[in-house]
């Protein structure tokens, strides 16, 4: 092994960085504290190409910094300029992720989080996952204090500094042990460590248990020990740390049906062929029968094998249900009685059913199978999306299962693998469903033939919906124009002769439209009073289709379109489609994928939709890597769920069916602040803007959402690019206190400034509900690349925020929220 670095190279990097980062800042301006770096709003637009030297970061291994190859540019940076010195350096961790090295900046980033954890003494637990304070007691062990103690230690140390020579920042890569957490730069690890025979720990912790927060990255090596150890020994290194004694799970830290579990137990309960993923020291309730598994107190979290003989028998109150309905013995919960009731499974109080591995089930004591609660595609689905376990494999289609006790197969382990889910959420027309789209196009399959149909008539029928908004806003248009003409008529009547003509001529206008359209206007117009526009259309498309292109076409309809702005329910791809009627109208038309995204809704009945997808786990961001270097780089399964504006109704109640979301992500238009739509079932207008942001409100609100991260991602910044010039944004009365400053002081244009204003309004109001960080992620959901990059950021947030959870880095919050508004320079100061 050979540690290279010495003193001077460390000084060497904290120069070349303070450097990079000054070339950010104004001439003149204070370096910001490391504390204040800020990366939770991303921005990443064009401009011109960086014109000044590009700093040589890290001269031999890795590669320098080539901030050309990244597209960070000077105008990527907002807040920088003269007057926003005061404010803390904020910049796209995408940006920058093309633009630091690595390893050098993943640890900035972990580094980050772990200072500010530190500053909260209180938020420092062995495992702040443990949902309820018994299991924290019972967990009081050695790997409990050992935890304890290493937060201790990290209270008292000064943050970022190595733990052996005191020197360097939060910014230089450097390795914890597994045990206490100490940090070791790249001087000293070899030194703190020696030969690591149980992987990564100070000598003074062998032998001892590991942190338990630590247990999921054991035997991922990072970047810095590659750094200082040949593959072999990296290899040899992460082996030891996975597979040595001390590092293991203990039997008596695994209590399952309130018995401690004995080592032939363990040993039973990891080698079968469905063992649970992700164990950790706590409390679990095991359904031998069922092979239903979860943590005390909780609904089930899996289906793992049956029949294993282990732990103590299982309770009626194992999870803590309440609704007077037993699965074997157990009272299941409220979430679980509506999948069973959804599944059509009848279930009064006081039933006792027996299920069986497969998902056979029936009532207690009558012998007689009623049926498989897994056996419908739609109950596994709902399960799904409700993070209800579903049998592995294809248990519940056979009858004849047959437990194997070895040969775990990959694909088995990957299916059960859970996903990360994701919900999507947002005002009608923010772009969600384009969002959902672009993803499926992106990670998903393409759309199967059944899908294309169903959207090819969903087109159709929005067509129609937007000729029916046009024709009736002309027929009130119309009207208003011959009231105004009657109106000064009469009031010239005594000058004027009156005359056949003229009385015609009286009753037209602009508006009016040639009698034998009328009739389809009156027809269209009856069918969409009666709300049965889906059910005619689109059978009748093809047929009526030369009469669309017609109406479309008149002037008197050419008219209304003018005064768009004026109907708040046509939406402005009306025009895209319109113009195409015949097309679209015809039995061969088949959607392009263009047409796909510009169409509104995912589906006809445009309700919950979801799909799953995977995404490596490998970004530039990440130094995690598997122990086999050669090997591809691991996946996440993911599951985006989006749930329309419709379903965010009464009061959010669909909310509380989602447990387990990893992340909301939020989707706001900023080209709304102008725009106006009805509010509730009082039709009374509402600025669009002020209706997202009470929905946001609600939803960050919701007890369901409580611990989860929210990324808020304004779309649509291309019509808010277009408009921001002629319409103010302090047209909406929230953003009443914008003040941007002049472009002569200043080089980030109106709708940068506007961005970063409608940005920092939303992160302050988060901020006064929850006291967190909200994460910001501009996009133009109809551009393709805008939502890949929105995904990798999101990916990275979940990243940071289960780091967080883990607790890895010792990280305070409070220096999160100097993003106060208040500082923001585009805000008039009375
Ligand atoms: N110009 C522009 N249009 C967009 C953008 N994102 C979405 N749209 C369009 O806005 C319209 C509404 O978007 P949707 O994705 O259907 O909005 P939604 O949130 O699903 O709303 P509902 O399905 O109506 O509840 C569609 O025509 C999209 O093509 C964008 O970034 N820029
Ligand atoms: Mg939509």
């Amino acid at each position: 092994m050979a540690a290279e670095s010495d003193d001077e190279e460390e000084e060497r990097i904290d120069k070349a960085w303070e450097d990079a980062i000054r070339k950010l800042l104004p001439p003149g301006a204070p370096l910001p504290d490391e504390d204040h770096l800020d990366y939770s709003i991303a921005v990443d637009i064009d401009g011109p190409p960086i014109t000044h030297p590009i700093p040589a970061l890290l001269a031999a291994d890795p590669p320098p910094l080539d901030l050309d190859s990244l597209s960070l540019r000077s105008s990527s940076l907002f807040s920088l300029s003269a007057p926003l010195s005061s404010l803390p350096v904020r910049f796209s961790r995408a940006s920058a992720s093309r633009s630091f090295d690595e390893g050098e900046e993943q640890d900035n980033y972990e580094e980050e989080e772990g200072e500010l954890q530190s500053c909260n003494s209180s938020s420092v637990s062995a495992d702040n996952r443990y949902e309820n304070k018994d299991e924290n007691e019972e967990n009081d062990n050695a790997a409990a204090a050992a935890a304890a103690a290493a937060a201790e230690k990290r209270r008292r140390g000064r943050r970022g500094v190595c733990g052996r020579c005191g020197k360097g920042n939060l910014l230089r890569d450097k390795e914890g042990c597994v045990v206490c957490d100490s940090r070791y730069c790249r001087s000293c690890i070899l030194k703190a460590m020696g030969s690591m025979p149980e992987g990564r720990k100070c000598v003074s912790c062998i032998g001892k248990p590991i942190d338990e927060s630590k247990r999921s990255s054991l035997g991922k090596c990072s970047r810095l020990l590659r750094k200082v150890c040949s593959p072999l020994e990296v290899k040899q290194i992460m082996k030891a740390e996975r597979e040595c004694a001390a590092n293991q799970l203990r039997p008596e830290q695994l209590v399952v049906n309130g018995r401690a579990l004995k080592q032939e137990e363990l040993g039973e309960l990891l080698g079968c062929q469905f063992a649970p993923h992700k164990l950790r020291p706590a409390r679990y309730w095991y359904d031998k029968d069922s092979g239903l598994w979860g943590k005390e107190g909780h609904k089930p979290d899996s289906i793992i094998s049956p029949k294993l003989n282990v732990g103590g028998k299982l309770q009626p109150d194992a999870s803590n249900g309440d609704t007077q309905v037993f699965i074997n013995g157990r009272e299941i919960t409220k979430l679980e009685l509506r999948v069973l009731k959804l599944a059509k499974v009848q279930c009064p109080q006081d039933t006792h059913f027996w299920v069986y591995e497969d998902g056979s089930y029936e009532e207690e004591g009558q012998n007689n199978i009623k049926g498989n609660i897994w056996g419908k595609a739609s109950t596994r689905f709902i399960c799904s999306l409700l993070s209800l376990p579903i049998p592995p494999g294809d248990r519940y289609k056979s009858t004849d299962y047959v437990p194997a006790l070895s040969s775990r197969s990959m694909p088995e382990y990957l299916e059960q693998k859970r996903a990360q889910k994701l919900l999507l959420l947002g005002l009608e027309g923010s772009g969600t469903s384009t969002i959902f789209k672009q993803a499926k196009l992106l990670y998903g399959s393409k759309f199967s033939e059944e899908e294309l149909q169903d959207m090819k008539h969903m087109i159709q029928s929005s067509m129609y919906k937007y000729l029916g908004i046009l024709l009736e806003a002309r027929e009130r248009f119309e009207e208003e124009t011959l009231m105004m003409k009657k109106l000064s008529s009469d009031s010239d009547v005594s000058t004027s002769d009156s005359g056949e003509t003229e009385a015609d001529e009286s009753k037209r206008s602009i508006y009016s439209i040639h009698q034998r359209l009328k009739h389809f206007s009156d027809w269209l117009l009856e069918i969409m009073a009666t709300g049965d526009l889906n059910a005619f259309f689109p059978a009748a498309t093809r047929e009526y289709a030369p009469v669309v292109e017609e109406v479309w076409k008149d002037p008197a309809i050419q008219e209304t379109y003018k005064r768009k702005d004026e109907l708040h329910c046509l939406h402005d791809v009306a025009t895209y489609f319109l113009d195409r009627a015949v097309e679209i109208s015809s039995n061969e038309y088949v959607p392009s994928e263009k047409d796909i995204l510009y169409a509104e809704g995912i589906t006809q009945s445009n309700g919950l939709a979801s799909i799953e997808f995977m995404l490596d786990d490998q970004s530039p961001k990440s130094d995690i890597y598997s122990e086999n270097l050669d090997c591809p780089p691991p996946l996440t399964k993911f599951q985006l769920i989006r749930l329309n504006a419709k379903g965010l109704n009464d009061g959010c109640k669909w909310l509380e069916m989602f447990e387990d979301i990893r992340a909301v992500i939020f989707c706001v238009a900023l080209s709304d602040y102008d725009q106006m739509c009805s509010q509730g079932g009082s039709g009374t207008l509402c600025n669009k803007m002020l209706a997202s942001k009470s929905l946001f409100e609600s939803v960050v609100r919701h007890p369901c959402f409580r611990e989860t991260p929210f990324i808020l991602l304004l779309n649509k910044y291309d019509t808010f690019e277009e408009k921001i010039d002629a319409v103010p944004l302090s047209i909406c009365e929230w953003f009443g206190d914008f003040s941007p400053v002049r472009p002569h002081n200043n080089n980030q244009s109106l709708a940068h400034q506007a961005y970063y204003y409608v940005a920092m309004k939303f992160k302050d109001l988060y901020v006064s509900i929850c006291n967190r960080k909200l994460f910001v992620w501009q996009i133009c959901a109809r551009e393709r690349n805008t939502v890949d990059e929105a995904f990798k950021y999101i990916k990275e947030v979940l990243k940071w925020e289960e780091a967080k959870e883990e607790n890895m880095y010792g990280v305070g919050v409070d220096s999160y929220y100097t993003t106060d508004v208040s500082t923001s320079p585009y805000i008039r100061r009375e």
